[in-house]
């Protein structure tokens, strides 16, 4: 089973198949969320992200395979310690916010005074606090997002699934909710979170499960993850044009904008020649390995 990293792994989907009708959407998925960390959860749309969450929450069946919590199987109980915000949202529209994050938190086993004092300061939190008495219908879409991710988070779970948590929100709500998810993370609590805006999972996780197909392709913490896909690429400045990078050995020029120039090594050659023949031509502003971006790392994997 590929672990995330080298940390608990709190949460273990192992080898999970899933059908519907005659169709595998799932292939033996498996992968790891550990506690304390941001998982990104990745891919294109009907990779299999919801029907995985799905699983993970007891909401859908797994054909075969398992998943575990701290090492145990999950049932009721222990998902009673989870919180979920399904992609089909759940909210009653004509019930006041306060109203009902007050009554998940009492479903979720609190007591009605600590429900309500964690919902009004999860309200403030996400700045929705003036909007407590309103009924969902009445409010915006992305302050509805809001409140659901209240929901999901009013009675402090221990793992916090988010199907698309960010999808409708504007880029200050999206500041906001990224650092409510890392309070929460650094408190503590496993965070497995999908999202297709892949500027904000660079941002915002630690580690990261890619799916294609409905099968995952690339599992690991960011970092190494973009260390593993990383091009012989190159990025320098020089204080003249640096045109002259055309004829040095070993160079595929990509870009090359006056002093600005981006280039793959050929294997075999190294950099410090490079670099050298930079310096010999005069001032060298920059120079270094260029490391991918997600979005490169994910079109590179799911191919
Ligand atoms: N209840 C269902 N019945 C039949 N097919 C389903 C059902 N639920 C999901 N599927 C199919 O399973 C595949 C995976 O769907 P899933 O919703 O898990 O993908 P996803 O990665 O969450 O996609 P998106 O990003 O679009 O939400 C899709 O082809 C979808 O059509």
């Amino acid at each position: 089973m590929p672990t995330v990293n080298g940390m608990n792994p709190d949460l273990s989907v192992d080898a999970v198949d899933r059908s519907f009708g005659d169709r595998q959407v799932l292939k033996d998925v498996s992968f790891t969320v550990a506690s304390g960390r941001l998982t990104g959860f990745v891919g294109a749309n009907g990779a299999g992200k919801t029907t995985t969450m799905r699983i993970i929450l007891g909401v859908l069946a797994a054909d075969s395979g398992t998943v575990s919590w701290r090492g145990e199987p999950l049932g009721r109980e222990i998902r009673q310690r989870f919180g979920y915000m399904p992609e089909e949202r759940g909210l009653y529209p004509k019930m006041s916010v306060l109203d009902q994050i007050v009554y998940l938190g009492r479903l979720h086993g609190l007591d009605a005074a600590t429900a309500r004092r964690r919902t009004m300061a999860l309200l403030e939190r996400l700045e929705l606090a003036e909007r407590a008495n309103d009924h969902v219908q009445k409010l915006s879409l992305g302050n509805q997002q809001r409140a659901q991710i209240a929901a999901a988070l009013v009675h402090d779970p221990e793992l916090l699934v988010l199907d698309e948590p960010f999808s409708g929100l504007d880029p200050l709500a999206v500041d906001n909710v990224v650092t409510v998810l890392r309070e929460r993370a650094a408190a503590g609590a496993a965070v497995l979170f999908s999202s297709h805006q892949l500027d904000v999972v660079e941002r915002l996780c630690d580690d990261l499960v890619i799916i294609a197909d409905g099968t995952i392709r690339a599992a690991g913490d960011r970092s190494g993850l973009r260390d593993q896909y990383a091009l012989p690429r190159y990025r320098i400045e020089v204080g003249g044009d640096a045109g002259w990078l055309r004829d040095q050995p070993g160079v595929t020029l990509i870009d090359l904008d006056g002093r600005h120039a981006t280039f793959d090594l050929e294997p075999g050659f190294e950099d410090q020649p490079i670099l050298r023949a930079a310096l010999d031509r005069g001032p060298v502003h920059a120079f270094g390995p260029v490391r991918p971006s997600l979005a490169e790392i994910f079109r590179e994997v799911i191919q």
